[in-house]
C-alpha cells in the first residue's frame, strides 16, 4: 500500500462515525466460515499492467477448493482484471501484460506451451451481461464439450445438456424447448443458461464477474442460490458491487483498493471487524 492510500483512508477515517456493516443487515445471511481445505488457485506477486499503467500492484492470494470467495473493492480497483488473470483472459487485450505466477493445482497457467483453451474450460468464466450464442438452448451448452470432445456420442451428449441444465437450475424451465434460440430466453434465464454452458465442461473453477449486475432481484436471487449450491463442486471467485451478495454468497471476502489486496478473511470477518481501515471505510460507505 502507499502512503497516499494511508493519507486517504486516515482523512477518511476522521470524517464521519463508523456505522457497523454489521447493523445494515442480517450476519447470520453470511454464509458460513471459510473452508480451509486444498489450494486450488495460487497467484504470487501478481502484476497487471494496461500499458505504462499498472493496475495490479503485485497480488498474493490463495484459493481454496470448493470455497466461494468474494471481490470487491470501489469501482476501478481492479477485481474484474485480477479475476481474469485467473484464466488467462487478460490475453484478449492487446495492451494488457501480466508478469507473477498464478498455479491452478500445480500448473503454472502462464506457461507458453499451456493450451489456453483447455485452460478456459477448466477455469470457466460468467460474465456481467448474460452473452449465449445466437444458438438453440441445447447448441449452447453441447458447443464446449463438443468442442473439448467431452462427449462419446449423441445419448452421451444430451445426458451433459441436461446435467448442466439441470445443475443450472433451469431444466424445468427448458425442457421442451431445448431446440428454440437460447437468446430468447429472460435475462435471468439466459444467465444461468451461460452457467450451464460453463458447468458443461466439467470446470474446477467459475469465474463469475458481476453476474448478477443485469439481472432484477428474483433472477438475481435464483443465481445466489445456484452459487452456493454449486460450491459444493466446484471452486468459485466472485466479483460483485454488492456487499449483501457478497454476504450472502461467499465464504471468503477479499477487498481491493487501488490495484493492491488489501485483507482477505472469512465474509463475517470483514464485514463486521475488518482488520484494516480502508476495508472498514468501504464497507461502512464513507467512500467507494
Ligand atoms: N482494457 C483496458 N484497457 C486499459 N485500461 C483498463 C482496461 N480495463 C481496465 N482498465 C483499467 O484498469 C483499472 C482496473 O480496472 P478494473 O475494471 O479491473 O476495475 P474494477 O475494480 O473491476 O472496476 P469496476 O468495479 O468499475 O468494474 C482501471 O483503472 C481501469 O481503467
Amino acid at each position: 500500500m502507499n502512503s497516499q492510500q494511508t493519507q486517504f483512508s486516515s482523512d477518511e477515517a476522521t470524517q464521519k462515525p463508523a456505522t457497523p456493516f454489521v447493523s445494515q443487515f442480517d450476519t447470520q445471511s453470511s454464509k458460513k466460515d471459510a473452508k480451509v481445505t486444498n489450494v486450488k488457485l495460487s497467484t504470487s506477486d501478481v502484476h497487471v499492467y494496461y500499458g505504462e499503467a499498472e493496475a495490479i500492484k503485485g497480488i498474493d492470494l490463495n484459493i481454496y477448493e470448493n470455497e466461494v470467495i468474494a471481490f470487491i473493492g470501489p469501482s476501478g480497483c481492479g477485481k474484474s482484471t485480477f479475476l481474469r488473470t485467473l484464466n488467462r483472459m487478460n490475453d484478449t487485450i492487446d495492451s494488457c501484460r501480466v508478469s507473477g505466477k498464478v498455479m491452478l493445482d500445480n500448473q503454472d497457467i502462464y506457461d507458453p506451451n499451456l493450451d489456453v483453451v483447455l485452460l478456459r474450460a477448466q477455469v470457466g468464466m460468467v460474465f456481467q451481461k448474460p452473452n449465449p450464442f445466437p444458438k438453440s438452448i441445447f447448441d449452447n451448452v453441447a458447443y464446449g464439450p463438443k468442442l473439448h470432445g467431452l462427449a462419446r456420442d449423441k445419448y452421451d451428449l444430451e445426458e451433459i445438456v441436461e446435467g448442466s441444465l439441470r445443475k443450472a437450475g433451469l431444466w424445468e424451465e427448458v425442457k421442451d424447448r431445448l431446440n428454440q434460440p437460447g437468446t430468447g430466453l429472460s435475462g435471468g434465464q439466459q444467465q444461468r443458461l451461460c452457467i450451464a454452458r460453463t458447468i458443461a465442461v466439467s470446470p474446477e473453477v467459475i469465474l463469475m464477474d458481476e453476474p448478477c449486475s443485469a439481472l432484477d432481484p428474483i433472477a438475481t436471487a435464483k443465481v445466489e442460490e445456484l452459487i452456493s449450491e454449486l460450491s459444493t463442486q466446484y471452486t468459485i471467485a466472485i466479483v460483485t458491487h454488492s456487499m449483501q451478495q457478497a454476504a450472502r454468497v461467499s465464504d471468503r471476502t477479499a477487498y481491493f483498493h487501488l490495484g493492491d489486496l488489501i485483507e482477505v478473511n472469512s465474509t463475517e470477518k470483514v464485514f463486521t471487524q475488518p482488520d484494516h481501515q480502508l476495508t472498514e471505510a468501504y464497507i461502512t460507505g464513507r467512500f467507494g
